[in-house]
């Protein structure tokens, strides 16, 4: 068996094991790759909401990062919650250092509503993290906070952060749309079916992985953009008739992605094929 790239993902927990390092392992693992995960936050969290959010002190998060960055070859990095700026400013240190593809999912605003990020952590994000990021991924809540907006359409507003970074992924549209802008060109649609389902509890976690596996196999952004949105599409289907918990359920991660993409060079391809797993 060949050697599996190294994702990492730095990123919180969450206890009902729906988003945050328990979406991130396991969509990184289904991909493919094997994930290195640096705990930045322990949250005790349900289906319901977060109860409690307990920030591992920054030095402890950087004892995490020099072990793993010291000793794998780590292929893509994606950052989940991070919780205060000391921690945005260190990942991003770490991050430039290491010089691989990076996707910033600058988790803000949990699905429940709980916030997850204040004013000086969106100001780190735009200051230190998101000009490294090959792709942020904010949902359409957190693309507003970070624009400073109230409003704005997932495509403006994707097409706007890419003053801060080299492209971003605004997710979940007012009309459940993806869109994804790159410097210079018109924003193109990442295009995928809407899932009729409760059960989508960290789904930003599960694409943000996906996208960053996709990016380790060395695929380019828009190909990887369009498989990690069909992985997500996928789970959903997959957990639709479940009945776990008394709120949004988790997504699920059991459904064999089927053919994992050949490898290929990497790059900002534009390209959005909407691609589907299986043969
Ligand atoms: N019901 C659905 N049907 C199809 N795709 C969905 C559905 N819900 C979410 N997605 C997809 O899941 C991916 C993650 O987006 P979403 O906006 O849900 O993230 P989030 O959990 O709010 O993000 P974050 O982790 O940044 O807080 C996107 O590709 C989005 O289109
Ligand atoms: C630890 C952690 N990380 C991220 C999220 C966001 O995920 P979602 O938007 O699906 O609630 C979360 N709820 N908890």
């Amino acid at each position: 068996m060949t050697t599996p790239p190294v994702v990492l993902t730095i990123a919180g927990t969450d206890s009902g094991g729906a988003a945050g390092i328990a979406a991130d392992v396991a969509t990184i693992g289904h991909l493919g790759a094997h994930a290195a995960c640096v705990v930045t936050a322990v949250t005790a969290q349900d289906t319901l909401g977060v109860r409690v959010v307990h920030p591992v002190p920054v030095e402890v998060v950087a004892a995490q990062l020099d072990a793993v960055l010291e000793d794998l070859p780590v292929a893509a990095v994606k950052t989940g919650m991070l919780g205060s700026p000391e921690v945005v400013e260190l990942v991003a240190r770490r991050v430039r250092a290491a010089g691989v593809p990076v996707v910033v999912d600058p988790v803000l605003v949990a699905t429940s509503g709980a916030v997850l990020g204040d004013e000086a952590v969106v100001r780190a994000y735009l200051a230190h993290l998101l000009p490294l990021a090959t792709v942020c991924t904010p949902n359409l809540d957190e693309a507003r906070v970070l624009c400073g907006r109230r409003s704005g359409t997932a495509r403006d507003l994707a097409s706007q952060l890419t003053a801060y970074g080299p492209a971003a992924l605004v997710t979940g549209g007012d009309d459940g749309r993806d869109w994804l802008a790159v410097p210079g060109h018109r924003p193109v649609e990442v295009a995928h079916p809407s899932v009729a389902t409760t059960n989508d509890h960290g789904t930003g976690c599960t694409h943000s992985s996906a996208l960053a596996t996709h990016l380790a196999h060395g695929l380019a952004l828009g190909e990887a953009a369009g498989l990690a949105a069909a992985y997500v599409v996928d789970q959903l289907v997959a957990g639709s008739g479940w009945h776990l918990g008394r709120g949004r359920g988790p997504v699920a991660h059991t459904v064999a992605p089927g053919i994992v993409p050949v490898p290929r060079a990497g790059g900002l391809g534009q390209s959005c094929p909407g691609a589907r797993y299986g043969p």
